[in-house]
C-alpha cells in the first residue's frame, strides 16, 4: 500500500508529494474493491454477535470486527501503529515488541481517528452496492436449484475471504482519509496567519473554506471514473488479434460498479478527509503560549 517514506530525508510536507500518495491510493482502493466485489454481500459478517462460535470465545461484535481485532493485534506488536500514517480500527491493542522507528516529528500531537465513521459508511453504504452483481448472480444460481429466501441469496459462505478483503479496503481508505492530517499540516505551515484567527474562533466553516480546493477535487473525480472504468474491464489477450494496435479486446462486462466508486469518494472519502483536515487544524494550537502563537502568525514558508 502506497505511503510516504518518512525516513528518506525528503520533505514529508511537500503537498505535491502528499497528493501523489493520495493518487496512488486510488489504485489500491479500486483494486481492493474489485476483489471484494467478486463475493456476495454476506450481510451476516457485519451483524453484531451473529456467530455463536465468536461469542463462545467471549468476543462480542461482528465477524468483520473480530477479523480487524485479530489482524491489528498482530500488526500492533509489529509496530505498525507507531507509523504516523497508520491508524487502527480496534481498541486495546498491545505494545510493539520492537522499539519504534525514529520517525521525524511531522504532525502536531493529536488523537484524531476517523475509523469508526469509515467502518460505518463502508459496511452500510458501500459493501451492498459493490457486491450487488455477485449477489444477484448467486440468487439466480440458488433459484435455479429451487432455493428460496432472500437471506440465503446474499450469503455465499465465503466469510473469511470477504472479511479479509474488507480489511484491505478499510485499511486503504483509512490511510487515505488520515493523510488529511499531512495535507492540513502542509497548508498550515505554508501560511499559519491565514488559519490562526479561525482556529482561535473555532470557526469550522472558515477553516473548511480555506482547505477546500474545488479544482483538485473535480480533477480527482474525473480521473477516478477513468481509472475505475478501465480497471473494471476484462482484457482478454490470449491469441486475440491486436485491435487498433492494442493486443486483446475488452469485454463489455465490468468487474465493478464504477458509479459506486466515484460516489464513495464524492460522498464519503473526500468529505471525511476534509473533516480530518479541519479537526487537525482545530487542535493545532493546543498547548502553545500566546507568544508562540504570535511568532507562528509572523512565520510563513512561502
Ligand atoms: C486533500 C486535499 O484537501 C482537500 C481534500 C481533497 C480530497 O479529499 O481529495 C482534495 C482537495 C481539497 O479540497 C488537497 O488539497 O489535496
Amino acid at each position: 500500500m502506497p505511503s510516504l517514506n518518512f525516513t528518506s530525508g525528503e520533505d514529508p510536507l511537500s503537498l505535491d508529494r502528499i497528493r501523489s500518495v493520495l493518487v496512488r491510493l486510488e489504485d489500491t482502493i479500486i483494486f481492493s474493491l474489485i476483489e471484494r466485489a467478486q463475493f456476495a454481500h454476506n450481510p451476516r459478517i457485519y451483524q453484531q454477535d451473529a456467530f455463536k462460535e465468536l461469542t463462545d470465545l467471549g468476543f462480542h461484535g461482528s465477524w468483520l470486527e473480530w477479523f480487524l481485532k485479530e489482524i491489528e493485534f498482530f500488526h500492533a506488536k509489529a509496530r505498525r501503529y507507531t507509523s504516523p500514517d497508520e491508524y487502527p480500527f480496534s481498541a486495546d491493542l498491545p505494545e510493539p515488541v520492537l522499539p519504534p522507528l525514529d520517525f521525524p516529528t511531522i504532525l502536531y500531537p493529536n488523537k484524531i481517528n476517523a475509523n469508526p465513521s469509515i467502518l460505518s459508511f463502508y459496511t452500510n453504504a458501500i459493501v451492498p452496492r459493490i457486491t450487488r452483481r455477485a449477489t444477484l448472480a448467486l440468487a439466480a444460481q440458488k433459484r435455479a436449484h429451487g432455493i428460496t429466501g432472500s437471506a440465503e441469496f446474499e450469503d455465499d459462505g465465503n466469510y473469511g475471504s470477504a472479511a479479509t478483503l474488507d480489511v484491505e479496503v478499510l485499511q486503504s481508505i483509512s490511510k487515505r482519509v488520515h493523510y488529511g492530517k499531512f495535507v492540513s499540516e502542509s497548508k498550515f505551515a505554508e501560511n499559519p496567519a491565514a488559519f490562526i484567527p479561525h482556529i482561535l474562533k473555532r470557526n469550522r466553516e472558515a477553516l473548511e473554506g480555506l482547505i477546500t480546493k474545488p479544482e483538485v477535487e473535480r480533477k480527482l473525480l474525473v480521473r477516478l471514473h477513468k481509472k475505475a472504468s478501465t480497471y473494471a474491464q476484462d482484457i482478454v489477450g490470449d491469441g486475440e488479434a491486436p485491435v487498433n494496435g492494442v493486443s486483446g479486446k475488452t469485454s463489455a462486462s465490468s468487474k465493478i460498479d464504477v458509479d459506486c466508486v466515484v460516489d464513495l469518494y464524492e460522498s464519503y472519502i473526500i468529505p471525511l478527509t476534509k473533516e480530518v483536515e479541519v479537526d487537525y487544524l482545530l487542535c493545532r494550537l493546543e498547548g502553545l503560549s500566546q507568544e508562540e502563537i504570535n511568532n507562528l502568525s509572523k512565520s510563513k514558508t512561502s
